[in-house]
């Protein structure tokens, strides 16, 4: 079955920080996963799973940042900031199959198809709408949130933007209609539908506790000109969010394909390996069933209010998940392009590699909570674990000491499993046989590495799907720090002597044999790195699949892994 992923469609009225960066990575961490773990991953075609991204594109905020930009038209604005999206995409190995723009033909028609659904239903009428709205936010807010500024200005105590008193004649859609069908879906129908149950619960209460009120959907066109003209009225803009939710159904067809579950096929516009891609989509509706969308939580109500009730009102299926995740705190609060309090990523990747940029965002977040970005832990972070811990013990049992080839050679052709190969060779008393000081926490150490490298790949399935990201990592270290202890026990490179050829290579063996199904399965997290490390390991690209993320599962690698003067993998600039 063909899944989808998302991210939110960002709002390009600034260059892209940190926080847009943590979401799409989240997406590519599940994207990349689904496609490696997948049967066949290497075979070209049908691809097992969409990951789409883009630009919200309309809108007043985009309209008022074009004019104080000095661009002539805002399209000629929206498209420079599309360069810098994409631009962080690549740098950050974010591995999209579509990066949408609401600016996009196929998107605007469907956001005609959508307007005209919920209408032709009866759930969007036109009246007279008063009250405070604040440009910064795109939304009105209720007179019991606008408290009066000492200059004479106003603000909404919700978001501490400026709101002004406005009066026009707008589209409205019946969002009132919806309530009890939206407490019913996520109370008992859909009840992991929001993810986390946090999440859920506040939802759940904002929606038991007040009345849901009319949604205002269309903007005059005096005060907005940047967005979707509504069907059959010049005089009206359609409201930029039910224009950009939008995005999820157009980045993998149309409206039509869904309700109809035609076979549609979408180009992959990825910069990855074959970025001319012609993706066959056999069965839009249950792709857009098997769709999850990850949001920031600020972003929520919008995912999980608005959009299933346009998609109730217009009779469209709803999607599989919303995962919502916490924010990345500048010095306390929200990083954000509107505060300006940002972090470039692309100043991070420069000092630190985009490597150690994914892995510091993933082993210091958790969906639940925000959290601080410190930059200056990335420098530690990188010179300790990748340089010190993984690094380290690739590049030291790559000495040309050691010959891993003949040790892969040796330890495939038998039919031994690992555990028996250590049973047979250290069978008689350890300690006085090859200088290991500690028989049992030779055994212990190797027993438990192995136990953990086995069930690595289901527990990370879980992980990925649960994005708890901070406990996946632990488990890569704990096992590259098992792996470190191991060889410093077992100190191969004092094994000289021709009788202990072959506990020096089963050692060997072992260790790289680990650090190559690490590398596998830290594919999805750190792509660039990983690749490196396979590549340090002579792992030719078809053995870099899931399947192969087991020991003795690779029988021939490492042919000139021990050759004098390879350069090490990774080092400290
Ligand atoms: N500080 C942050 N931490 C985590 N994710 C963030 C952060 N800021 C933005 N995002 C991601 O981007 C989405 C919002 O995109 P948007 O382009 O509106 O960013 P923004 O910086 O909040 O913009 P603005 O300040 O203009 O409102 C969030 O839902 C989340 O997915």
């Amino acid at each position: 079955m063909l899944s989808h992923i998302t991210t939110p469609i960002f709002y390009p009225n600034a260059k892209p920080h940190i926080g847009h960066v943590y979401s799409s990575l989240l997406a590519d961490l599940i994207h990349r996963h689904a496609l490696l773990s997948s049967p066949k991953p290497h075979s070209n075609k049908p691809l097992t799973h969409l990951f789409t991204t883009g630009l919200d594109e309309h809108g007043l905020k985009i309209q008022q940042a074009a004019i104080k930009n000095n661009f002539s038209t805002p399209k000629k604005f929206v498209d420079s900031l599309a360069v810098e999206f994409k631009k962080m995409d690549k740098l950050c190995d974010i591995n999209y199959t579509r990066f949408i723009r609401t600016t996009d033909q196929d998107h605007v028609e469907n956001v005609y198809k959508l307007w005209s659904l919920v209408f032709q239903n009866g759930y969007i009428y036109k009246n007279t709408h008063e009250g405070w709205y604040s440009v910064s936010d795109e939304t009105f807010y209720p007179e019991s949130k606008i408290i009066k500024q000492p200059d004479g200005s106003y603000k909404n105590t919700e978001t501490n933007t400026s709101v002004i008193p406005s009066n026009e004649s707008n589209y409205f859609f019946k969002l009132s209609s919806f309530q009890s069908q939206l407490i019913e879906l996520y109370e008992k129908t859909a009840q992991n539908m929001i993810y986390p149950p946090k999440y859920r619960d506040f939802i759940l209460h904002e929606l038991k506790s007040q009345p849901l009120k009319d949604l205002s959907i269309s903007r005059p066109v005096e005060r907005l000109v940047w967005g979707i003209d509504v069907p059959n009225d010049p005089t009206q803009k359609i409201y930029v969010w039910f224009d950009a939710l939008c995005n999820y159904i157009s980045s993998i067809g149309s409206i039509n394909n869904v309700l109809e579950n035609t076979p549609n096929i979408v180009s992959s516009h990825s910069f990855s390996a074959d970025p001319t891609h012609q993706i066959i989509i056999p069965s839009p509706a249950e792709t857009w069933q098997n769709t999850t969308h990850i949001v920031g939580k600020d972003i929520i109500r919008f995912h999980t209010i608005y959009w299933p009730a346009f998609l109730m009102a217009a009779g469209i299926p709803l999607p599989k998940q919303v995962i919502v995740h916490g924010h990345w705190l500048s010095e306390g609060t929200k990083m954000s392009k509107s505060k300006g309090n940002v972090v470039d990523p692309i100043d991070c990747i420069e000092k630190f590699g985009i490597d150690t940029l994914r892995w510091y965002l993933l082993q210091n977040s958790n969906l639940k909570n925000d959290n601080d970005f410190i930059l200056k832990n990335l420098m530690d972070f990188k010179k300790i674990s990748f340089v010190g811990k993984w690094g380290n013990l690739i590049h030291r049992c790559c000495s040309p000491k050691f010959s891993i080839h003949d040790a892969v050679l040796k330890f495939t052709t038998s039919n031994k499993t690992i555990q028996e190969d250590f049973q047979s060779i250290f069978s008689s008393p350890v300690d006085s046989e090859s200088n290991i000081q500690n028989a049992s926490q030779f055994k212990e150490l190797y027993q438990t590495i192995i136990k953990d490298l086995e069930t690595l790949p289901s527990d990370m399935k879980v992980m990925i799907e649960t994005l708890e990201t901070a406990k996946l990592l632990n488990k890569f270290w704990s096992i590259i720090d098992n792996l470190n202890q191991f060889i410093q026990l077992t100190t191969p490179w004092k094994l000289k002597s021709p009788e202990d050829l072959q506990k020096r290579n089963l050692i060997i063996y072992f260790v790289i044999d680990s650090m190559r199904i690490l590398s596998i399965l830290s594919q999805p997290i750190i792509p660039n790195l990983a690749g490196m490390f396979l590549d340090r390991l002579d792992v030719v690209k078809e053995r870099r699949s899931w399947e192969f993320a087991a020991y003795k599962k690779d029988i021939d690698y490492a042919v000139d892994a021990n050759l004098k003067n390879r350069p090490p993998t990774i080092q400290m600039e």
